[in-house]
């Protein structure tokens, strides 16, 4: 866990007076908001606009609590209280991203508990659409999410556990909701697994609370991450803002730590009279997704095909994908036409697969190593490190979740609000030809390879100039794998921004990454229609490189921006920024 810092940043103490009018002054916020909403790029429903510098600082110098905090202090003020609680008649597990029964933490304690006293277990989840509203998530997410209920609901069943599903249309009303369904089932004990996002810590610390004070113990395991977040920090005891670092002693953690990599059983069958006593749980319908968030039965259909729901399918992607191009990873996985990495990404996102079970089955294919061997399974194994990565920085700096970059000062940076570029990148009609298959292949697939993640970033930030947060919204409202922790990692931390934390700014080429990336062009072929005649290198740039004329008989445009005048300006701006 992060430990709450005692002094600021002077090293003096802090005083508790300091505190409360540091807190009010707090309030006010950065003032960019104003001008984003003019644009109208309102960047978050249900929340205030952007932070204030001084308030991010203040969660840096531990003067606000962080969420994960407040969690932490409710489970200690209760913990007494929750030890003397009895096992009562029936346990809950109550499911969220995590929609799996295999290396589920917190499913198998309640497992175990419901085993130890013959009393049966009952699955829960409630849907909220207005957290889906909140957090931006895609029709094509919320599709996933409900075929993965469908087939979590069929493999509980065969262990005769229910799993009672309902929608709560206001999310404030789920903590109140949840305390009820356990005083009707007569559960004592419910069990989750912790997620970490800033909404979601907060709701469990009242949720705590709540059940203590109604004499019910809610159990709360570390589980989506390898390593727990907070459990690692650098030399000056504090959370590693650099991935590399924090990479060597994620692998140092586990290797003295390997009771981290074991993974949970699934849970055993409930006792044999349990359908007869919960009987009316068994035959719970499947919600349906709300009004804006519904796919077409095209869609539907097509995403089905392309990403089959369930953990079943995420194992047998995983062994497939370690089988079949584990070995040759760090080879390939930057060819952008998608047919080197697992897209597992759906998978983790709905929790159907466990990042620990990824680790660990790669470090088996890997003759049971983690850092040496084949450096395909390494570099693969690396990169699901990445995932935990960014989920420590949103709980270190918690404020990322208010429309800020990583460092609060590089929000400095004056951006241009030009909706018609924006609208050209979302269509993928910018004149870059990698830079359009790729927003192509997100609308259609609702998923995109991260080098072409990174390309078309850089792309809305450093050539267009545009805010990033608005390429980070459309995202997350399009993405089947939207996470926000590594959604938020790639736009306003990663390198392909400029709100980077190296004293440099990347500016990718889109011209040198589709030559290097896509160097047939068959990824651009598959994606825009329009320049599939052109032949050879002329691909990547066709009106420089002689195709002009094809490209501008099949409709497709000419370049929007030049692309070295854009990579000045962006330089010029973001040092200016800096200075301020
Ligand atoms: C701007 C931007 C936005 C992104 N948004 C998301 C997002 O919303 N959800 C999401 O899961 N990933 C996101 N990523 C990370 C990455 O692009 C995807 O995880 C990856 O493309 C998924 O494909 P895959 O499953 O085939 O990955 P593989 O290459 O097979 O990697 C295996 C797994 O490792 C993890 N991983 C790999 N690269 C990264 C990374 N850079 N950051 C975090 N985790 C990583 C993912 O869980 C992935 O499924 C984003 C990256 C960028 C640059």
């Amino acid at each position: 866990m992060p430990k709450r810092k005692t002094s600021d940043a002077d090293g003096k103490p802090q005083n508790a007076q300091i505190n409360k009018r540091s807190r009010s002054d707090l309030r006010e916020p950065h003032p960019n908001a104003k001008q984003t909403e003019d644009f109208g790029i309102v960047l978050r429903e249900f929340y205030p606009p952007e932070m204030s510098n001084e308030r991010c600082q203040a969660y840096n110098d531990g003067i606000l609590e962080r969420p994960i905090e407040l969690l932490e202090a409710a489970c200690r003020d209760t913990s007494d209280k929750r030890r003397a609680i009895g096992p009562g008649k029936t346990v809950v597990h109550w499911f969220k991203s995590d929609l799996r029964l295999h290396d589920n933490r917190a499913l198998h304690a309640a497992s175990q508990l419901a085993r130890d006293h013959q009393i049966p277990l009952i699955g829960l989840y409630i849907l909220s659409p207005e957290d889906w509203a909140a957090h931006l998530t895609s029709p094509a997410r919320v599709d996933f999410t409900l075929r993965t209920l469908k087939r979590l609901q069929t493999d509980l069943a065969e262990l005769d556990i229910p799993l009672y599903m309902e929608t709560q249309e206001k999310r404030k009303a789920i903590p109140g909701r949840i305390v009820e369904l356990c005083q009707q089932w007569e559960a004592k004990h419910i069990y989750a697994n912790i997620e970490y996002e800033v909404d979601e810590l907060r709701r469990e610390a009242k949720l705590v609370r709540l059940c203590a004070a109604k004499e019910i113990d809610l159990a709360l395991s570390h589980d989506t991450c390898v390593v727990t977040p907070g459990a690692l920090s650098s030399q000056q005891n504090k959370q590693y803002a650099v991935y590399t670092p924090w990479f060597r002693s994620w692998l140092a953690f586990l290797k003295e730590n390997p009771d981290y990599l074991e993974l949970s059983e699934e849970p055993g069958s409930n006792p044999g009279d349990a359908r007869k006593k919960l009987s009316g749980l068994f035959d719970c319908k499947i919600p349906t997704a709300p009004s804006n968030k519904q796919l077409s039965e095209e869609e539907k259909k097509r995403f089905e095909i392309m990403y089959p729901a369930g953990e079943h399918e995420a194992s047998q992607r995983l062994d497939k994908f370690l089988e079949e191009k584990g070995r040759e990873y760090d080879k390939m996985r930057s060819i952008v036409s998608g047919k080197h990495t697992s897209i597992l990404s759906p998978y983790f996102a709905s929790g159907a697969l466990s990042a620990r079970t990824a680790v660990v089955t790669a470090k088996r294919a890997n003759r049971n190593f983690l850092d040496r061997d084949n450096s395909g399974y390494i570099s693969w194994i690396s990169e699901v490190a990445w995932r935990d990565f960014y989920k420590h920085v949103l709980v270190n700096w918690p404020f990322i979740c208010m429309n800020k970059c990583f460092k609060p000062d590089h929000t400095n940076i004056e951006w241009e609000y030009n909706l018609d570029q924006f609208q050209a990148w979302c269509d993928g009609k910018t004149g870059f030809p990698i830079v359009d298959a790729a927003m192509r292949q997100l609308k259609h697939s609702a998923w995109m390879h991260n080098r072409t993640r990174m390309v078309v970033s850089s792309f809305l930030t450093k050539d267009l100039l545009l805010d990033w947060r608005r390429g980070e919204r459309y995202f997350m409202e399009h993405l089947i794998d939207g996470d926000f922790a590594s959604n938020h990692g790639g736009w306003g931390f990663g390198s392909s921004t400029g709100v980077d934390p190296q004293p440099y700014f990347r500016v990718f080429n889109p011209l040198r990454q589709s030559e290097r990336f896509d160097p047939d062009g068959e990824y651009i072929r598959h994606w825009v229609p329009e320049l599939r005649e052109i032949k050879d290198k002329a691909i990547h740039e066709p009106y420089k490189r002689g195709a002009g004329s094809i490209a501008k008989k099949n409709g497709y445009p000419e370049p929007i921006v030049e692309h070295s005048e854009m990579r000045n300006q962006a330089l010029e701006r973001f040092k200016r920024a800096l200075q301020r």
